[in-house]
């Protein structure tokens, strides 16, 4: 690979990936497990996304935390293993510049074993002055059309879940996984301090209206940090999820009090399972912004 980009291959906290630090101080930590966002620092010395210390390190064991790519199935809804397979195999190098790198994953005898179908993933993170872009390009390789539901599954970090707000899905239809009912969601922002520790998985529905890209901002009332979350229109769902006191301590990959630091807000498609013809690509994106103090 063309290394003149100052992309450095190394261990990264046990994890094999890929590092950039730029001149301002930020910079990048993209694993070549999933390839995986595992860490996004900017210039002033933030990391914005959560890791488990707890975290298994094997290279082959779901990593908890970063930005996992769930492919070709998010969750448990078909047949193959829980949020696809595409987490847990290694990703090559495809390509990297000044801003941003790309790691690709093609079918093959490891994928082969969980899913017949014949594709193409490209996973490509690209850093702004304030901004983290994460582009999943996947495309049907095969002859044959094939379904698939997915997910950009980021992890933040917040400074305490419990002083953390998610604005923006004020009428969005909602199902909660946990209660397994349905309602539309009526408050302007989600308060996570309403309920400390009881967990919270919702599904929300965000028809993008032609190409409007939907927005949300979460903010701590802590130290005025926020963050803006902008998920491309055919990000038809946004998963927003936290695990709470008791299903942290369950949680082997996680530390009991990990659930006060992180929230999951996730671009995804999977109410209605996207089919690709021979030849076809399709397009998530996730854009991260940062302001606040
Ligand atoms: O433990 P996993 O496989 O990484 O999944 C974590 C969570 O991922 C979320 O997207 C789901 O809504 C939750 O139901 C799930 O528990």
């Amino acid at each position: 690979m063309d290394n003149t980009y100052g992309w450095a291959a190394l261990v990264w906290e046990g994890f094999p990936a890929w590092y950039k630090q730029w001149a301002d101080g930020s910079s990048l930590v993209v694993a070549e497990q999933g390839a995986q966002v595992l860490s996004w620092k900017t210039a002033d010395g933030r990391e914005h996304l959560y890791l488990s210390p707890a975290s298994a390190r094997d290279g082959k064991t779901a990593i908890r935390g970063g930005v996992p790519v769930c492919f070709p199935q998010f969750n448990t809804r078909g047949p193959l293993p829980k949020h696809g397979f595409v987490r847990n195999l290694g990703w090559q190098v495809a390509e990297c510049g000044a801003q941003h790198i790309a790691l690709r994953l093609q079918d093959g005898p490891a994928t082969r074993q969980f899913w017949p179908e014949a594709f193409d993933a490209v996973l490509r993170a690209e850093v702004g002055a304030n901004s983290l872009v994460i582009t999943l390009d996947v495309r049907n390789t095969g002859s044959t059309p094939w379904a698939m539901t997915c997910a950009l599954h980021s992890y933040l970090e917040v400074d305490d879940i419990t002083q953390t707000q998610l604005w923006g899905l004020q009428g969005a239809a909602c199902w909660d996984a946990l209660a397994d009912t349905r309602f539309a969601e009526a408050a302007a922002q989600i308060d996570f301090g309403a309920a400390p520790g009881a967990g919270f998985d919702r599904v929300f529905s965000t028809p993008g209206a032609g190409d409007k890209l939907l927005q949300i901002s979460q903010q701590t009332t802590h130290n005025g940090r926020s963050m803006t979350i902008q998920n491309s229109a055919n990000a038809s769902e946004v998963v927003v999820w936290n695990p709470g006191a008791a299903l942290s301590q369950e949680l082997a990959d996680m530390p009991d009090d990990g659930w006060r630091q992180m929230l999951c807000v996730e671009a995804a498609s999977i109410d209605a399972p996207v089919t690709l013809a021979p030849g076809q690509p399709w397009r998530l994106v996730q854009t991260l912004t940062t302001a606040g103090a």
